[in-house]
């Protein structure tokens, strides 16, 4: 069987950042089936180098379409800054949707001061600025890498005072800037949003780019003829890492505990 319209889309992250645009897939798209992989036992993506995260991205895409999903959406801002047109090169039968052009036409939208909160890969690339000013040269954009959120996001900690700390200081230079648009340039970081909505000044806009980017795939399946016209299967969750680490952090998120299968990267070509 070749992958069709009931085929699932394929959605990854390096962890539980993914879930913030499966969320939005359940919402936008509930006909859809879905395949998530977060690569539990390589993460944190944001201090790895490019052609590590190529490379990763390469062997994800590669199980990915053994399992014949029908689209990928990079549920990663890293892998979207880092690999993206790389692999779109390589694997040219699949459509592949990236987080952070949706996220940059999104913040355009919303303002012209334009903060960016991201893992220090995405911040390093300018993937962000370069597609923000691209669209408008004439927005401001500040991009702050911040090193510590994944980890802690990950260890469960977004309600430890550390961590409301920690944002305070990675924020601190946006606010000196008097920014009106905020973009979650990582996925991860839509979950600490309790914490940074208190630290920031209510005029402050907040993009999501997973809003965004589900409504670009809703698009691209529309054209290519491949939405879902069934009731879809269970969403199926593959890890790298430890399944029942993910299965219990991401049970606050989903409302329900997922069953997750454990995978073993490199997957040969078949
Ligand atoms: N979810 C992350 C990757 C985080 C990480 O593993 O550093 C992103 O959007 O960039």
């Amino acid at each position: 069987m070749r992958e069709s319209q009931f085929s699932p889309i394929g959605v990854f992250d390096s962890g539980v950042g993914g879930l913030t645009v499966l969320r939005e897939l359940y919402r936008q798209l509930p006909q859809e089936s879905i395949l998530y992989f977060a690569d539990t036992a390589r993460l944190p993506y944001g201090t790895r180098s490019k052609g590590e995260i190529i490379e990763f991205v390469r062997e994800i895409l590669t199980w990915m379409s053994e399992r014949q999903v029908k689209m990928v959406i990079m549920a990663c801002n890293t892998s979207s800054a880092l690999a993206l047109e790389e692999v779109r090169a390589e694997f040219k039968d699949l459509p592949i949707l990236g987080v952070i052009l949706p996220g940059a036409k999104t913040a355009v939208q919303k303002g012209k001061r334009i903060g960016v909160i991201s893992t220090p890969a995405t911040a390093k690339s300018n993937a962000y600025k370069q597609a923000i000013q691209e669209i408008d040269p004439t927005a401001q954009v500040w991009q702050i890498p911040c090193p510590e959120f994944v980890p802690l996001i990950e260890a469960n900690r977004i309600f430890d005072p550390y961590t409301t700390q920690v944002a305070r200081e990675y924020l601190q230079p946006l606010l000196a800037e008097n920014i009106d648009t905020l973009v979650y340039g990582c996925t991860h970081y839509r979950h600490l949003s309790p914490v940074l909505r208190r630290l920031l000044p209510s005029s402050v806009r907040l993009v999501d780019p997973a809003a965004a980017v589900v409504r670009s795939a809703e698009k691209e399946l529309e054209l290519l003829g491949l939405k879902n016209p069934e009731t879809p299967l269970p969403t199926n969750f593959a890890v790298s890492g430890d399944p029942n680490t993910f299965a219990r952090l991401s049970r606050q998120w989903l409302g329900f505990s997922p069953t997750v299968e454990k995978v073993y990267l490199p997957v040969p070509v078949l």
